[in-house]
């Protein structure tokens, strides 16, 4: 049975539970639950403090985990990254009042606010920068106001938290982070559960980022159409009753749909249908 570790609070924690589900595991029901089994699909869940997951991966007692690319670098824990999941994201920076620190060399006998240590020690180290750091739980924004740090470090994602607490980023930004499949360094990724595992979630990452197109086309307008919906292997053509036609059908990115079907329609296309894709297995 696949033992798998996700997130039971925070931000991780309903988009992991959504697209665990979206996949076809059974998810627990109450958020106090620590772990289900999933019988039909021989998987365990446990439900952990999302900082704990790459700890627990990195001991070899849980099979996978899913956390954040930041959380597993700031754990230093033996463990890596073996999909991203695209959910989560945000970007780790340095900010401070405005106009009292332009670069990292400004960080130089200062002291960094954080609740992720290790990102920052490993970023100021590597810069060659001595500066002395303080870690705090959370709301780390407060910690200039207060005189607990001059700078802090902070995960920043629509930047709503630093500008409330009147701070700006500063220098280039430590990390890019999202939701990211772990696995024990080392462990044996080809294992036939653990593949199957990772192709259901990149079925959910493709249902989520294309859509199924279908139209009908003049056989002399093929070459374009096809040019502008290649799909991913090559699209279905089949004859239609109406002699000198065609229908297409093709997988298109969601998100370029509406100027596809705009330049379908300007080189003669018809009846042009985009469905919504619910699983799928590449
Ligand atoms: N506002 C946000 N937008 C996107 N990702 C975020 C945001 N806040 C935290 N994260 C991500 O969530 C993970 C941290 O999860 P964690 O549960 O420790 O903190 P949290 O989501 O801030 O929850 P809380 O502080 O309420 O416990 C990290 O990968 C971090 O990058
Ligand atoms: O750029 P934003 O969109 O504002 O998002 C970033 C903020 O979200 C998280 O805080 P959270 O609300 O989890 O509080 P915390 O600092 O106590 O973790 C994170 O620690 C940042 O403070
Ligand atoms: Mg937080």
């Amino acid at each position: 049975m696949l033992r798998i570790a996700v997130p039971n609070k925070g931000s991780l924690s309903g988009p992991a539970g959504e697209m665990l589900h979206e996949a076809g595991y059974q998810q627990r029901r109450e958020s106090k639950e620590l772990r289900i089994v999933d019988p039909v699909n021989d998987v365990e869940f446990f439900y952990l403090r999302p900082r704990d997951i790459a700890i627990y991966v990195s001991s070899g007692r849980l099979d996978i985990g899913i956390t954040g690319r930041d959380l597993l670098i700031d754990s230093g824990a033996n463990a890596e990254e073996i999909l991203p999941l695209g959910f989560a994201r945000s970007t780790f920076r340095f900010a401070t009042k405005p106009g009292t620190a332009d670069g990292i060399e400004d960080l130089r006998g200062r002291t960094v606010a954080t609740s992720y240590e290790g990102i920052v020690a490993k970023h100021l180290a590597e810069q060659g920068v001595d500066a002395s750091v303080v870690h705090l739980d959370g709301a780390v924004e407060t910690a200039i106001e207060l005189g607990v740090a001059e700078v802090i470090a902070d995960v920043v994602e629509t930047g709503t938290s630093l500008r409330n607490a009147g701070l700006e980023v500063f220098g280039e930004p430590i990390m890019k982070s999202e939701a990211i499949v772990i696995r024990r360094t080392g462990a044996d990724v080809e294992e036939p559960k653990v593949q199957q595992f990772l192709r259901r979630l990149q079925g959910v990452l493709v249902a989520r980022t294309y859509v199924m197109m279908d139209y009908d086309c003049r056989v002399e307008q093929l070459e374009k159409a096809v040019a502008l919906t290649p799909g991913l292997e090559s699209p279905t053509v089949s004859p239609l009753h109406n002699e000198g036609w065609v229908a297409v059908r093709a997988m298109v990115p969601s998100k370029e749909a509406q100027r596809i079907m705009d330049d379908l329609y300007d080189i003669g296309a018809r009846a042009i249908l985009t469905t919504a894709i619910h699983a799928c297995r590449l």
